[in-house]
Formats: structure tokens, sequence, C-alpha cells
């Protein structure tokens, strides 16, 4: 028996499961509340408080229970998760000391990948620049609740917190963490990836070549403007649900997309390698970041306004149509047996590599017919190897991707007018179904290559140039994986000096007049995940599964309560997936 105030338990701890059942007056049992042992924060000894501050009372047969508490069925902040606390009285000190020991072993025996240590980043200036502030209230006192320590950087200069992670001794470390947003994210995926590949002795630049997957895990606390690897991976953009995920060592592998121009790396991307009108959302937004993230409408509209599109060939190797299809109406959920199943095809022994270069050999060998080639005008050409739904468009931009499954989903919009254009966009914001449009085509690839109509390209030079002498870009004669090219600071700094009709300035203003005016730009610019790349031919691969992060994918609210026990196969008739 254990006591919660004046009422008496039965509580049990077995298995998996730490559980207690309320009894009434004639010991018949009423509510239970069952707690996974794996989703247990802490055991303290007392009557223990984290929030708004710890404050520990020492009674000697008290102890208390820390541990995941979601937000309720049906509430409007679905997917959320916040620490939950229970006082427990016992009938001794003795039985308190004993729940406290099975409790704290319990919790050791079935949660073996829980972090110990972790190397903490905060990029100071991402988002609404409240990384410090977040970090700090919100995180640091859930990690030291649960025993776990971690070395905190402030970053102060953009690309810190990638340099560290691929020279830096890390021994010790369990994962790397960043306070911020998918740029902050992007420093620790080509850090972590980099690394690995130095170690493994591989070459990053080898576009057919394997690449090795990564042990050191990536958790992400979001304080960023879009938060999109975050929101896709968690289901929310809420540092206290990612803090918990961290915390109790979850582990969802992610599919990244290798950015190659001719012979050498330029960038990878988990989240959108996006050409017309996302790269010229980003371009103009960059030129905004004193408005934080609401520098991304601004530049939608300004971009929407001028009514671009852009001409060039876009060649795709499909993925095996047997296995999903981009329109399947499904969508990828914590342990999706789309996912699980493509494991055993991308690395089907333990001894992954031998056999996985075998199918890249084959790969490599593809027919140039194998090739599906598309050529014409486009308003915007996406890859995206998630959903990349974030706050601003809940279901993403390609609601049935998948995490984890070696393919990445690429999204052709033709030229079309602008009210058209508008409900493709509009559609991103709701449930209707944007790929449902004559414009719009969806595919899901392993490889897609980019290039330009014969004789544009000195027009690429030509625009990359101006992006270099405007500060957006840096030189591509520097591989952009050494020195990606967004830096707040930079753009910071330079920002109030150009406002005042400089030289910049006028360029400023040119780049969107030559966006709107008499003689738009034939060519546009990738954004990729945030970054802007210096090239406009590239060619990009799929690698399955190649890192981890600290998340479990999207939570099946139905099948977490028990009503919906096969999200793929309810066939969409339960309330969750008819939505
Ligand atoms: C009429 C309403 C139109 C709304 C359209 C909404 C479409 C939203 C799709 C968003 C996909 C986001 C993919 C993620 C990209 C990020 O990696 C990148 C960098 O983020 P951050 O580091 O946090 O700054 N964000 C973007 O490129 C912003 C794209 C915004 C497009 C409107
Ligand atoms: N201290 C710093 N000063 C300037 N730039 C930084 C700093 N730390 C990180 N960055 C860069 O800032 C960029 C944007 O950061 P991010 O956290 O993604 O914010 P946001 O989501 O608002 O874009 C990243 O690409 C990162 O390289
Ligand atoms: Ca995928």
């Amino acid at each position: 028996s254990l006591w919660i105030g004046n009422q008496r338990y039965r509580a049990t701890l077995s298995g998996w499961y730490f559980s207690w059942t309320e009894l009434d007056k004639k010991n018949r049992e009423k509510k239970t509340v069952s707690v996974p042992v794996a989703e247990v924060i802490g055991v303290e000894d007392g009557r223990v408080e984290v929030q708004p501050q710890k404050k520990v009372e020492d009674t000697d047969r008290e102890f208390t229970l820390f541990y995941v508490k979601r937000s309720g069925r049906g509430s409007s902040q679905k997917g959320l998760w916040s620490l939950g606390r229970t006082h427990f009285r016992c009938p001794s000190r003795d039985l308190r000391d004993q729940w406290v020991t099975q409790l704290r072993t319990a919790l050791k025996t079935h949660s073996p990948s829980r972090p110990h240590k972790l190397l903490v980043f905060i990029n100071p200036f991402g988002g609404k620049k409240r990384g410090k502030q977040i970090y700090h209230s919100l995180v640091a006192p859930l990690l030291e609740l649960a025993g776990i320590s971690s070395h905190v950087v402030v970053t102060e200069r953009a690309n810190q917190a990638r340099d560290h992670i691929l020279k830096k001794d890390l021994t010790g470390f369990d994962g790397v963490v960043c306070v911020g947003g998918d740029g902050m994210f992007s420093e620790l995926l080509h850090g972590v990836i980099g690394r690995t590949q130095q170690e493994a002795g591989l070459s990053e630049h080898d576009s057919s070549g394997v690449l090795q997957s990564c042990d050191l895990h990536i958790g992400i606390i979001p304080a960023g403007s879009t938060d999109c690897v975050c929101f896709a991976t968690v289901g929310v953009n809420d540092p206290v649900t990612s803090a918990l995920h961290i915390i109790i060592g979850d582990s969802q592998p992610l599919d990244v997309c290798a950015v190659h121009h001719k012979s050498s790396l330029v960038r990878y991307s988990v989240s959108l390698v996006g050409y017309g009108f996302y790269g010229d959302v980003l371009a103009e937004s960059e030129r905004h970041r004193w408005m934080g993230p609401l520098r991304y409408d601004y530049a939608g509209c300004m971009v929407y306004l001028c009514n671009q599109s852009y001409q060039g060939t876009v060649q795709f190797l499909r993925a095996d149509p047997g296995l999903s299809s981009p329109r399947d109406k499904t969508r990828c959920l914590s342990g999706c047996s789309v996912c699980s199943e493509s494991k055993e095809r991308l690395f089907p022994l333990s001894d992954s590599c031998s056999l996985y270069s075998d199918k890249l050999s084959q790969y490599s060998e593809q027919s140039e017919g194998e090739w599906t080639s598309v050529s014409g005008r486009f308003k915007s050409i996406s890859l995206t190897c998630m959903s990349s739904s974030c706050p601003k468009s809940p279901l993403g931009l390609s609601p049935s991707a998948h995490l984890a499954d070696g393919t990445g989903d690429l999204i052709l919009v033709r030229d079309t007018n602008p009210l058209a254009f508008l409900t493709y966009l509009h559609r991103h914001t709701t449930s209707q179904d944007q790929f449902d449009l004559p414009f719009v085509e969806v595919h899901r690839v392993k490889a897609v290559r980019f290039s330009l109509p014969l004789g544009e390209e000195d027009e690429e030079d030509e625009r990359t140039e101006q992006n270099i002498e405007e500060g957006v870009m840096e030189h591509p004669d520097k591989p952009c994986v050494q020195s990606p090219s967004r830096s707040i600071s930079q753009q910071h700094l330079a920002g109030p000096a150009r406002e005042r009709g400089t030289p910049n300035n006028r360029k400023k203003r040119d780049f969107l007049c030559g966006l709107c005016c008499s003689k738009p730009p034939a060519v546009s610019v990738w954004n990729c995940d945030g970054e802007l790349l210096p090239h406009t031919e590239i060619s990009c691969r799929v690698h399955g599964q190649l890192v981890r992060l600290y998340a479990r994918g999207i939570e099946d609210e139905l099948r977490i309560w028990g009503l919906c026990e096969d999200s793929r196969n309810c066939n969409g008739k339960c309330v969750l997936h008819s939505q």
C-alpha cells in the first residue's frame, strides 16, 4: 500500500510498468494509473518540487516520482509532454527505501539507451533569441533531475557547433543537442556525419559511395524560426517535450539527402531542397533577418507577388512503388511499419556496410534509362526526406513521406496562374490534398538531378556572384559544406548599415526588381534546409537512416489511448486517420 494524500493505493512494479490503483474503503479497486518504467524521469527521497524552483522536504516515509505526462486525450495541445509528479507516502522508512531502490534499479534495466552526458550548443540569436532562457529555465532542471550531466557551449559564431563536433574530443558524450532552429540542427548534422565519415575513413564527396551511419544521437530543443525537423520528428515544437524525449533516450532514425555539385559534396539536407518559390523566399528573407521568424511571411508574400517561374530539367530515380507512395494517405507515425521494414532492406545484415555497398554499386551502375526526365517551367521544385511538417504547415510539404524509409518525395509544381499557385500553397495549411491539382506532381525517389536549359549556365554564375556580393553567400570555390553561408551576426551587423541607401542597399532593391520587373531572372537559387546553395546544377541522393535523433516520430493519439491499434490499416476509418 502507498498513500497519495489521504487516499490509499495498491502499487505494483512489475516488468515494464509502475502502476498504482485507487482503493475505496472496502478495498475495491477504482482508477489505475500506469507509467512505463522507460518513461520515468527520476525518483527522489522526500517531497520534491522542481518547478518553478527545486524544493526538497526530506520527510522519511515519502518519495517523489517524476515521469512523462501526456496532454489529455483530444486536447488542443496534442502531442505535448510535460513533467508528471506524484508524492507517495509509505508505511515506513524502510519500505520507502525499498521502493526507491527498486524503481531506480528498474529504470537502469529497462532504459539502457538513456544518455548520461550531453554536449549542448545554444544559438543565442536563433528564432526569437530566447535560446539561453529556454535552456536554463526549462531544460537544464529536467536534465539535472534525470541525473544527466551536460557541457554547454553558447555559440559566438556560425559553424562553431559544427567545427566543435568535427574537431574536438567527444569521448564520454552520448549525444549532441542544439538549442535553436533548423540551421542550428544542420550544423550538428554536418558535424556528426562528417566526423563519422572521417573516423570510418570514407569520403563524403563520392556521390555514389557508401556513408557510415552515425551512432552519436542528435537532440533538438526547438528555439528557431521554422523548427521543421523538430516538429516533423516529435509532432510539436515544445522545449519541454523535446527535453523529455532526450532524457528517456528515444531514438528515431532519419533519412538524409546528400547534395552534390559535379564531384563534390555541397551540403546535407533532411527537410527541404527547394528551387523556385522556396529558394526565392529564403534569398529574400535573409535580407530581413531582423524581423525574426516573421521574415518568412514577409518574404513569402513578396515572392508570391513577383509570380516567377523557372525553366529546367529534373531527372529522378524512382523508389520501389510497391513499398509506399506519397499519395497513399498514410502518415509516418511512431513505430511506422514502412520505416521498420526499410531498416531490414537498407541494412540486411548487422555487417551492413558490405551488403550496403553491393546495393550502392547497383545504384551507381543504374542505367541512364532508369532515370525519368521532366523538363519545363516550374513555380517550385522541392525534395524532402520527411513530411516537413511545421507550425506553418501542420501536415507538411509531403504529408505521407516517411522519416526513415530511405526515400525522398520530389514535388514538381509547374508554371501556373497566381491564383492556382496560391491554392497549392494554401492547401499546406489545411488538410486538403495539395497534390490533387493538375499542375502538381509528386514522386517517391532515391535520387534527383537538376540541370538548366542549354545556354543558361552564364546566368547561374551571374546570380551566384550577385548573392555573394550581397553577403548572402560565400564563394562557390569554397566547398559549401566547409562554410555554410548563413550567419546571424553577419547578417545582423550588416543589416542596419545597408538600410541607409548604401550601394548594398541599392543592390537589395535590384534583387526584388529583378524578380518582379522588366527582365526577371532566368535562374532561381536552391534552398537547402535554410541555406542558399552556391550552385544551380546539383544532384541529390537519399541515404537511408544515416543519423539518429532523440525522438520517436509522431505519436498516434488513438494508439496511445488504445483506440486504434493499426494506423496503417485502419484505412482512414478512425477519427485520427480520417482527418
Ligand atoms: C498562403 C499560405 C502559404 C503558406 C505556405 C506554407 C508552406 C510551408 C512549407 C514549409 C516547409 C519548411 C521546410 C523547412 C525549411 C527550413 O529548413 C528552413 C530553415 O529554417 P530556420 O533555420 O528555422 O530558419 N526554413 C525555410 O526555408 C522557410 C520556408 C518558409 C516558406 C514559406
Ligand atoms: N552565435 C552565432 N552567431 C551568428 N550565427 C550563428 C550563431 N550560432 C549559430 N549561428 C547560425 O545561425 C543560423 C540560424 O540559426 P537557427 O538556430 O537555425 O535560427 P533560425 O531558425 O532563426 O534561422 C544557423 O545556420 C547557424 O549556423
Ligand atoms: Ca524518407
